[in-house]
C-alpha cells in the first residue's frame, strides 16, 4: 500500500480551518468539497486512459480520452458523501457506487449497513471517500468488498489519516494483491483512547451533518 499525504499549502490552509472547532457545518461542508477536488488531482494521476485523435480548426490533434469502463467512485456513507460533489467535479463521467458503514464506537468495529454496488467490478478502477481513517477497520472491510468484487487498481481520499490506522491499514489488507494507494491531506499525531484522531477535526459525519452547533 502506497501513503501519500498531498503537502501544499493551500490543502495545509484549508484543512487548518475544517479543523478549527468553531468552522460551522455550512463551512465545513464547502471547505471538505474544495479539499477533496485538491486531493483528487492528485488522487487521479494514475486513471486510465487511452489514445484518441481529435480535429482541431486546424489539424488532427493526438489526445487522450478516459477509458472504459469508466472509474468507479464509492463514497462511504454518512461522512464520505460529503466528499462526492469534490470529486465528481473532476470525473464527471464516473459510476458512482455506495456503501453504507459505520463504526460501533464501543468496540470500534466496523459494520457494513447498505451496499449498492455493480455487481461485477472486474478490470475496474474505484476510488473510495471516507474522510477518516482511524483505526482502520472501516477502509479495510470496504477495500476487502471491492477487491471480493473484482477491482483491481483502487485509490482511497482521506481528509486524515492516523498512523495506527495506516499500519493496522497495511496489515489488514497485506493478502489482497492490487495496487492500493491512500490519498491524504496530513498524517495526523495519533488515535485517543475513543479512537479518535488527534488533533483530528472531531467526529467528521457530525460535523457535515449533524449535530446542531
Ligand atoms: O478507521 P475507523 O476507526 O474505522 O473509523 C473511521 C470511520 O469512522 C467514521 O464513520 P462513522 O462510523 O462515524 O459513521 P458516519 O460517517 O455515519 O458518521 C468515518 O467517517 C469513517 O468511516
Ligand atoms: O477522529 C475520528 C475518528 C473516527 N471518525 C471520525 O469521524 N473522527
Ligand atoms: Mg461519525
Amino acid at each position: 500500500m502506497r501513503l501519500h499525504v498531498v503537502d501544499h499549502p493551500l490543502v495545509s490552509h484549508k484543512l487548518t480551518t475544517l479543523r478549527d472547532e468553531r468552522t460551522l457545518s455550512p463551512e465545513f461542508r464547502r471547505l471538505t468539497d474544495e479539499l477533496v477536488t485538491l486531493l483528487a488531482y492528485e488522487a487521479t494521476r494514475e486513471v486510465r486512459v487511452e489514445p484518441v485523435t481529435v480535429q482541431t480548426p486546424v489539424s488532427p490533434a493526438h489526445g487522450v480520452a478516459l477509458s472504459r469502463p469508466r472509474p468507479l467512485v464509492v463514497p462511504i456513507l454518512r461522512a464520505g458523501l460529503g466528499m462526492l460533489d469534490g470529486m465528481m467535479r473532476l470525473v464527471p463521467t464516473a459510476e458512482v457506487g455506495f456503501l453504507g458503514m459505520v463504526r460501533n464506537e464501543e468496540t470500534l468495529e466496523a459494520s457494513t449497513y447498505a451496499e449498492r454496488l455493480p455487481a461485477d467490478l472486474s478490470g475496474r478502477q474505484c476510488y473510495v471517500l471516507d474522510p477518516m481513517l482511524a483505526t482502520g477497520g472501516t477502509l479495510a472491510a470496504a477495500l476487502e468488498f471491492l477487491v471480493d468484487r473484482g477491482a483491481d487498481h483502487i485509490t482511497a481520499i482521506c481528509l486524515l489519516v492516523a498512523p495506527e490506522g495506516v499500519a493496522n491499514l497495511e496489515a489488514g489488507i497485506a493478502h489482497l494483491d492490487i495496487p492500493i494507494t491512500v490519498v491524504t491531506a496530513a498524517l495526523d499525531e495519533r488515535l485517543n483512547e475513543k479512537g479518535y484522531i488527534v488533533p483530528g477535526l472531531g467526529d467528521a459525519g457530525d460535523r457535515l451533518y449533524g449535530l446542531a452547533q
